[in-house]
């Protein structure tokens, strides 16, 4: 039996929840949201895609509800307006985190601790301070690495699966593409693509672009993040070692994404990406960027 929880049903939660049923990540899932007649019109309306896709059992209840869950998914809190950055929803998700993750850790002492609530780096450290016992992972830039593999692989004509490439840093604005290490079949990209500078800055601007265009069209982004979550997910409940740009501690000093191995019990490794000076130094800066957001948070000053 494989338990998640999910702490948050508004958009990216209900999607997040609707792509573990179709994928059959899990065999129960249990909604919690402050607005609990929405967690459980969510469940309801997800559990109807059951009998079509896999037979994972649905529902929504208190904190309580969480307990024996292998991974508790956070959506909860503010999302960005047409125009917003991630970094300014900092206090009002921190105060909304301050409050929930405490009851999360009691509820569900055993569960590894998926952070998608933005801005997720900070979250995610957040999380790990108020929950010091449990594993703790931001979804960082997993699903900005799939933005980068979507638009490398349309313009070599090949299917994303076979696009290995990893965005890095913050899940933000000062996020790094990795051109450097990127391959199409095991081929350096170089060798595939031409890399004009005028072909990087689109794919650059399509995938750092890509959530303020979306919110721009629908005041949310939610499929995307929803299928990162259930990959994730899928990569801990079933101790897949698969290499996914989440977020965690890192040298650089503050969390951000660097590819990691990710199983049972979370984040299992992280790898060191093969990046040029120009990629290193925008690494750099993206963890500055960190840094200085975080003095907005007491806790990761100690
Ligand atoms: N990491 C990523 O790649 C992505 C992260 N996000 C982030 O996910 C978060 C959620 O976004 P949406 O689902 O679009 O927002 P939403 O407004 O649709 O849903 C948020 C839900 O959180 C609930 N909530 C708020 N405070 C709560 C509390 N104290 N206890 C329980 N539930 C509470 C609300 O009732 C609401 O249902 C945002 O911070 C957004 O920026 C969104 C897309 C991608
Ligand atoms: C909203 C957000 O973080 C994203 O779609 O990337």
């Amino acid at each position: 039996m494989t338990k998640v929880g999910m702490v948050g049903a508004g958009m990216v939660g209900s999607a997040a929840g609707f792509a573990l049923v179709l994928r059959g990540s899990c065999t129960e899932l249990v909604l919690v949201d402050k607005d609990a007649a929405r967690a459980q019109a969510e469940a309801q309306d997800i559990s109807h895609a059951t009998p079509v896709s896999h037979p994972v059992r649905v529902s929504s209840g208190g904190f309580e509800a969480l307990a024996g869950a292998s991974v508790v998914i956070l959506t909860a809190g503010a999302n960005q307006k047409p125009g917003e950055d991630r970094l300014s929803l900092l206090k009002r998700n921190a105060d909304i985190f301050r409050e929930l993750v405490p009851q999360i850790a009691q509820a569900a002492p055993d569960a590894v601790l998926l952070v998608a609530t933005n801005p997720v780096d900070l979250m995610t450290a957040l999380t790990a301070k108020l929950a010091p016992n449990q594993p703790v992972v931001g979804s960082g830039t997993v699903l900005d690495s799939a933005r980068f593999r979507a638009l490398v692989a349309a313009r070599v004509g090949v299917a994303p699966q076979h696009v290995h490439a990893s965005v890095l840093g913050e899940h933000g604005d000062s996020e790094v593409l990795g051109w450097s290490s990127a391959s199409v079949g095991g081929v350096p990209l170089a060798q595939v693509l031409d890399l004009t500078d005028e072909l990087k800055q689109d794919i650059e601007e399509g995938t750092r672009g890509a959530a303020a265009q979306i919110i721009a069209g629908k005041h949310a982004t939610n499929y995307g993040v929803g299928a990162a979550l259930a990959l994730i997910t899928e990569a801990v409940l079933r101790d897949r070692r698969s290499v996914l740009t989440v977020s965690g501690p890192s040298l650089y000093g503050p969390y951000l994404s660097l590819p990691r191995v990710v199983g049972a019990g979370g984040i299992a490794a992280t790898l060191k990406p093969d990046l040029s000076p120009e990629e290193d130094a925008a690494l750099e800066r993206s963890a500055a960027v960190l840094i200085k957001a975080s003095q907005g948070l007491p806790e990761l000053s100690t």
